[in-house]
Formats: structure tokens, sequence, C-alpha cells
């Protein structure tokens, strides 16, 4: 089995997100839940981890994408660890009784880390639509929460800058979900991308990078 894109995948590791998936820290052998996951930018980085041990599960809402990673996978030639998942993340947590090693929940979100590229993200918010924002990453955390197994982790993942999206709706979840606790990303990224608090931050002034955001939490034994 090859694993060419590894290689490639580490020569660009810089970026936001290589990064994101260094604070979830892939390992040999594990089993790792990718919520949000099409076009799978991330499922490709954390797939080239693994090394051809473990799986990940690639879940998406939308199929058409989903189809894209699915055949990006194995482009590159990591589709042997990559299971995709059509399937609204909150029906398949609800039925979903195995538990995984690592969940990744890179949310959606109102994209105001990557306004450079988005310019028309710029006029098109609306206050209401912020709040269903809010309510849809709020549900998705839930869910994403019971496929941890105890013991695991739990990355929320952004590409906004808006602590709104990002620091509250964490502070939200923990108070939600007390066997969940902070873990700091300074283990796994650069000082310079961690916040006094412990998150993963980005932002374009700063790094020359995309603005993102990731949380690292654990689950309690
Ligand atoms: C920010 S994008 C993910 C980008 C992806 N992680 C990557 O690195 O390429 C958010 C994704 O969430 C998916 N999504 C939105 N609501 C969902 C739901 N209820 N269940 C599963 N996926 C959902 C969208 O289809 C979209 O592909």
């Amino acid at each position: 089995m090859g694993f060419g894109i590894s290689d490639k995948l580490n020569e660009v590791n810089c970026d936001c997100e290589g990064l994101v998936v260094s604070v979830v820290d892939p390992q040999p052998g594990e089993s790792i839940v990718d919520c949000c996951a099409a076009p799978g930018g991330k499922t490709l980085f954390m797939a080239s981890r693994l090394r051809g041990r473990g799986m990940v599960y690639a879940v998406d809402i939308n199929e058409g994408r989903l189809r894209v990673l699915k055949e990006t996978a194995k482009l590159h030639e990591v589709d042997v660890v990559v299971s995709t998942v059509h399937a609204d993340l909150r029906i398949f947590a609800e039925n979903n009784v195995v538990k995984s090693d690592k969940v990744l929940l890179d949310a959606p979100c109102s994209g105001l880390g990557v306004l450079s590229k988005r310019a028309d993200l710029r006029w098109n918010r609306k206050l209401e639509d912020m709040e269903q924002l809010k309510s849809l990453q709020d549900e998705l955390l839930d869910a994403a929460s019971k496929l941890v197994k105890p013991g695991g982790v739990l990355v929320y993942s952004t590409c906004s800058i808006d602590p709104e999206e990002n620091e509250e709706r964490v502070a939200a979840f923990l108070r939600r979900q007390p066997e969940f606790h902070m873990d700091s990303a300074a283990k796994y990224v650069p000082s310079s991308f961690v916040t006094e608090t412990g998150f993963f931050f980005s932002n374009p002034v700063e790094h020359a990078l995309d603005g993102s955001f990731a949380a690292r939490l654990l689950r309690s034994l």
C-alpha cells in the first residue's frame, strides 16, 4: 500500500488544516470520527497520519461533497483507512453505539476567518442567521460528544475568528457536559498559535494564515 500523500501532506502541514489536525493528534491504530468531513481536507491529513492502521469515519450530510472526499481519498491512496458515512450527524450519533478514540467536529460556521477568500460572506450575515448557526453548532457539539469513548478526545474547530462561534460555544458545551474538560493545545502546535486559555487560534494578521480556531476537550474516564 502506498502512502505517497503523507509526505506531500506533511510538507504543507503548516496551514490551518494541518494545524487543526495536529491538535487532534491522530495516531496509527486509532478510530477517529470526522463529523463534518466534506470536502475532506482534514480527513485526508488524519488518514495519512494513521499509516495504514486504524480508521477515519468521514460523516457528512452532503452526499455530493462526500463523493468528492471518497474519490480524493482513493487518488491519494488513503482510502483503505477512510470510511464515508452519509448522514445528519445528530441522527448518526443517536443511533451509533460504538465510541471512538478521537472525534473532530469541524463545524459549519460563518467563515469569518476566511473573508479574504470569500468576499461574498461579508455582506450576507444577518443576526437571525447567526443565532441559527450557533444553535446548530451547539447541537452538533452535543452529537459529536456522544461518539467519544471515556478517556477520548473531542476537537471542536471552525474557520471563524468570532468568539461567539468559538470560545462561547465551548464554554456553553462544558456547562452542559461536565464529563468533558479542556486540554491545552500547547503540546500539539507551536506556542504562537496557543491562546492564554489553551485554545488553538490562527489569524490573518499575526500568522498570515486564514483565521481558524480549535479546542481540544477530553472526556473523563
Ligand atoms: C466547514 S465544512 C467542513 C470542512 C471539512 N472538515 C474539511 O476540512 O474539508 C462543514 C461541513 O458540515 C456539513 N454539515 C452541516 N450540517 C451537518 C449535519 N447536520 N450533519 C453532518 N454534516 C453537516 C456540511 O455539509 C459541510 O460539508
